[in-house]
């Protein structure tokens, strides 16, 4: 996918919003584990209420992998599900992957020819041969790890050289050599609200993947205030206020309330500055 492409399923769908599919066995309705594949089962009810109202799915891959062989199937069948039957989704593998030249190679394969994801997310401590085999798939993206969510971002990333350059900005402008608008994205956790300011002066065209509103308090309408571009340039993730917004037999219904009302914020504010008519 473009990011001309992702830009036109904003503007159809009025949404920049990522539905994040963190499924955890102990928090999915009790009912679900009778089913043979209670991942698969949560997820698929979750998708086909909320495909209308977002434009992009993350799986996070730790709550997959945590179960062994099980937890790969079942992201197996959600992603093609997802490219079955909403081939207009973007797909992102939270991943946050990134290692020597031959070993990212086999990282990427996995993530772009095994699984057909769009993206992934890459940390990026080990500098340009682990990101660029991540940047050879036509059409595919990096999202590369720039200034997070977490409280821990401010252990190194806000870290100055000697000209008063921070690291998070030293990745953004470095890594700007090696990738394109059309291949590189950068996360940016929404609970650094004005930090996207600052940002935007280093990155003013890129999209960010931006998670952490919701469950971690980040605000949607301060993100929005210092990281839209004339593109939008945003995709904001939520995940556990989507998917348990209810516990019991009602949880697809809750979670399709939960993301509708981050997509009519969404609407509201891309209508006004003009993104929409
Ligand atoms: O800086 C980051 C990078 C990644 N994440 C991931 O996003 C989701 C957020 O989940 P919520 O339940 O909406 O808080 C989760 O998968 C994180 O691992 C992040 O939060 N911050």
């Amino acid at each position: 996918m473009t990011s001309q492409e992702l830009f036109a399923n904003i503007c159809r769908k009025k949404s920049f919003l990522c539905v994040g599919l963190d499924t955890d066995l102990k928090k999915i309705p009790q009912h679900l584990l009778n089913e043979e594949d209670p991942i698969f089962a949560f997820n698929k009810a979750i998708i086909d209420a909320t495909a209308d109202l977002c434009v992009a799915y993350k799986p996070n891959l730790a709550f997959y992998e945590s179960l062994g062989v099980t937890g790969w199937q079942a992201l197996e069948k959600t992603v093609n599900y997802i490219r079955e039957n909403y081939p207009d989704q973007f797909l992102i593998a939270d991943a946050k992957r990134g290692d020597i030249g031959n070993t990212s190679e086999m990282y990427a394969r996995t993530f772009f020819q095994h699984f057909n994801f769009d993206s992934v997310t890459v940390a990026p401590y080990m500098g340009e041969d682990s990101v660029k085999p991540f940047l050879g798939y036509e059409g595919k993206w990096v999202i590369l790890l720039a200034l997070t969510s977490n409280k821990g971002s401010h252990d190194f990333q806000f870290t100055q050289d000697e000209g008063g350059e921070r690291l998070f900005e030293k990745v953004l402008r470095k890594s700007q050599e090696w990738g394109s608008t059309d291949t590189l994205m950068y996360v940016v956790g929404a609970t650094q609200g004005s930090m996207f300011a600052d940002i935007r002066k280093v990155a003013p065209e890129h999209f960010l993947l931006v998670p952490g509103v919701g469950a971690q308090g980040g605000d949607l309408n301060e993100v929005c205030k210092y990281g839209l571009n004339s593109k939008c340039g945003l995709i904001v993730n939520s995940s556990r206020q989507i998917l348990y917004a209810a516990k019991d037999e009602t949880f697809a219904e809750a979670a399709r309330c939960e993301a509708g009302k981050v997509q009519a914020d969404m609407e509201a504010i891309l209508r006004s500055n003009n993104l929409i008519g």
